[in-house]
């Protein structure tokens, strides 16, 4: 019901997604979904593209936003306290069983925070974390820039195109912890330069953005 509702948003608003590689989401079984996360416009792109019996991990604040909050949690998101990161740890190791038991598949946004400056932030480790958990498939999806159309620096916000991308999934089938350091930089560098080809920006290297917290590829 959430997913028809915010789907007719973009009519209002003038945007237009082409999505491609949905079918690549047709595999049977629980998977963590992971994208980039630009502003809260990526709600439209969520919604367009969700699967079946998908919940979102999302900040605790948000419970709190009244009417929304509690939309969300009806929606089934699941709230972690990101200054917390042992309570969050703890929250999502009950994902990884819940994902197990009753086949749902999860989306987490690895910045854990919007960010539309045109390029990723480093990832968090617990959507991948969650995967190795449940050994289940891991799926990046990518929207392309909206600073073209939307800018709030800028006062801009005209209608536009998002472009997105559902990628092949990764197979965790035995990974274990050890694995997730180096499975979250492998989809860091994929998901950034499918983000910059989506996006026709060009990419610019990880050093100069990230003050070295992830070595260019
Ligand atoms: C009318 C219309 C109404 C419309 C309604 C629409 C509904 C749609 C709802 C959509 C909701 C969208 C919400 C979006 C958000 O709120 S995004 C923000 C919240 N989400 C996140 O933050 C998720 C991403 N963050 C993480 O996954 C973090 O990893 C976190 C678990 C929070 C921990 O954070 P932090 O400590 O800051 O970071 P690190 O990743 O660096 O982790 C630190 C060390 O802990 C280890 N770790 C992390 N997770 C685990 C785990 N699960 N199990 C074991 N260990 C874990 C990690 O490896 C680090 O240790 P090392 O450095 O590797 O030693
Ligand atoms: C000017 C643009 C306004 C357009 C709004 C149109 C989109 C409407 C879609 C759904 C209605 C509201 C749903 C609210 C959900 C908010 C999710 C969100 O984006 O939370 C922010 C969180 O991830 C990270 O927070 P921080 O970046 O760390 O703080």
């Amino acid at each position: 019901i959430i997913a028809n509702i915010v789907k007719t948003f973009k009519y209002i608003y003038g945007l237009r997604f082409e999505v491609q590689g949905l079918e690549n989401f047709e595999v049977e079984g629980p998977c963590v979904i992971v994208s980039n996360h630009q502003s809260i416009l990526d709600m439209m792109g969520l919604m367009e593209i969700l699967p079946d019996d998908c919940v979102q991990i999302g900040k605790k604040e948000l419970l709190y936003t009244g009417p929304v909050g509690l939309i969300m949690y009806l929606g089934g998101v699941i709230f972690i306290n990101r200054k917390s990161t042992s309570n969050a740890k703890t929250v999502m190791s009950g994902v990884a069983q819940t994902m197990l038991d009753e086949n749902v598949k999860v989306w987490v946004y690895p910045e854990g925070t919007r960010n539309g400056n045109g390029d990723l932030l480093p990832f968090k480790k617990g959507a991948f974390h969650l995967a190795v958990q449940a050994q289940a498939n891991l799926f990046t999806v990518l929207y392309s820039s909206f600073t073209s159309f939307y800018n709030p620096a800028k006062k801009l916000f005209i209608s536009g195109k998002i472009r997105v991308e559902v990628l092949q999934p990764i197979e965790t089938k035995g990974l274990t912890a050890e694995d997730v350091a180096d499975l979250t930089e492998r989809c860091y560098c994929t998901m950034r330069e499918t983000f910059f080809r989506l996006s026709g920006t060009a990419r610019e290297p990880l050093a100069s953005r990230h003050n070295g917290l992830l070595p260019d590829p």
